[in-house]
């Protein structure tokens, strides 16, 4: 076991109604979230939804208009950046270009007043842990973004911090790189057991990172749970068309019984949804489902409507087709590609097949 995971101290992180303002302007309201003793959340959302704000106030770097910061039994409102004992990564490295590798992991140890010999360690075994033995007397300058964004991790994590903050720490990689830095931090976190809570607009960084989302908009949390759940099963419209893809049908509710419940939806077009909504007739209605739950078939069955097929377009395993309907409203349905998957020629009329089993429902 490495020394670190053994001093690593596991600590809950609570935030409680955090709000602030920037000139009067809300930037975030009310915002509430846990990230368990040793969990890794992720804090998603659009460019400009707060996400930044909200890590900042718990960096200490700004102090929230309201709300409390918690990490482990303490509050940490009189308690400055330095002294918080939390580790930070930025997108933009913030390496200090002067200092060489080795000195860059140093720093918080020096800072720390760790002794010379312990620090000297300390920092071998983090240059190993991020697969950079043999680099620490290069200056930042003389790695990759990809090199220079590990020494930025072990520099957050050389301290043993009990809480680890990640602000867009890939942004600034090609896809390939950031997927392997991903799994390489993925591995680092499990194995140092840091509670980690990281920023990302990236829905699939996101995703493949954290055991629960924090979804936010507007400054405020719209859901927090984990990726499979937000997926499946999303709260607000919002969310809903965040993750993933979403088609959105919007529609007035015509009939309801115990059973079913009977949309309209333009050009004389309807579609019955297998249970009672919670909406009384004439409501505006937001229908939403998954590409993957549209079937094209070649002639009219119950809940399918017609479309004209746009394009097709082959995404590596899987062939994802545009259609619009009369009304102009876009359609997408996706299928597993096979060695005789027939695609149709665009401009075709076919026939959309909703699973409304999976079809969700919001105020329109
Ligand atoms: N220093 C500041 N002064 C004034 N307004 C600010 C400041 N920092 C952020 N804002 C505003 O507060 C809101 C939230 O910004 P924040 O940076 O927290 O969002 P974000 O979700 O992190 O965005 P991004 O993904 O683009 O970094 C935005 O409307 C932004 O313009």
């Amino acid at each position: 076991m490495l020394d670190i995971a053994k001093t690593a101290d596991r600590k809950r992180l609570s935030v409680r109604g955090v709000t602030h303002s920037y000139g009067g302007q809300n930037a975030v309201s009310d915002v509430s979230f846990d990230v368990e003793a040793g969990e890794i959340v992720a804090l998603l959302g659009p460019s400009g939804c707060g996400k930044s704000t909200v890590l900042r106030a718990i960096a200490g770097l700004i102090h929230p208009k309201a709300g409390n910061i918690i990490l482990g039994d303490d509050d940490l409102a009189n308690v400055s950046a330095r002294a918080r004992g939390i580790g930070m990564v930025f997108q933009n490295y913030a390496l200090f270009p002067h200092l060489t590798v080795a000195e860059n992991i140093a720093y918080p140890l020096a800072c720390q007043k760790v002794p010379r010999a312990e620090r000297r360690a300390r920092v071998d075994e983090m240059l190993s842990l991020v697969r950079l033995h043999g680099y620490g007397n290069r200056l930042p300058r003389e790695l990759s973004g990809g090199q220079q964004q590990r020494v930025a991790v072990a520099r957050a994590i050389a301290g043993s911090p009990s809480l680890l903050l990640l602000d867009e720490p890939f942004g600034a990689l090609d896809r390939a790189l950031r997927f392997d830095l991903q799994v390489e931090l993925l591995h680092l976190q499990k194995t140092l057991g840091i509670t980690t809570l990281i920023v990302t607009h990236d829905q699939e960084e996101a995703q493949s990172l954290a055991g629960r989302l924090v979804l936010m908009n507007k400054g405020n949390v719209e859901q927090i749970d984990t990726p499979m759940a937000v997926y499946d099963r999303p709260k607000t419209l919002f969310v809903n068309a965040f993750i993933g893809q979403a088609n959105i049908l919007n529609g007035t509710v015509d009939r309801l019984d115990a059973e079913a419940t009977v949309i309209s939806l333009p050009g004389e077009q309807s579609l019955v949804l297998p249970r009672r909504l919670n909406f009384t007739p004439g409501s505006n209605v937001a229908i939403t489902f998954r590409p993957e739950n549209v079937r094209l078939m070649p002639v009219q069955s119950q809940n399918s409507l017609a479309a004209k097929l746009t394009v097709s377009v082959p995404l590596g395993p899987s062939l994802v087709h545009d259609l619009v309907m009369d009304d102009g409203t876009g359609l997408r349905s996706s299928e597993v590609r096979g060695p005789s998957t027939h695609i149709p020629e665009p401009g075709t009329t076919l026939f959309a097949e909703i699973d409304t089993s999976r079809c969700h429902a919001f105020p329109g």
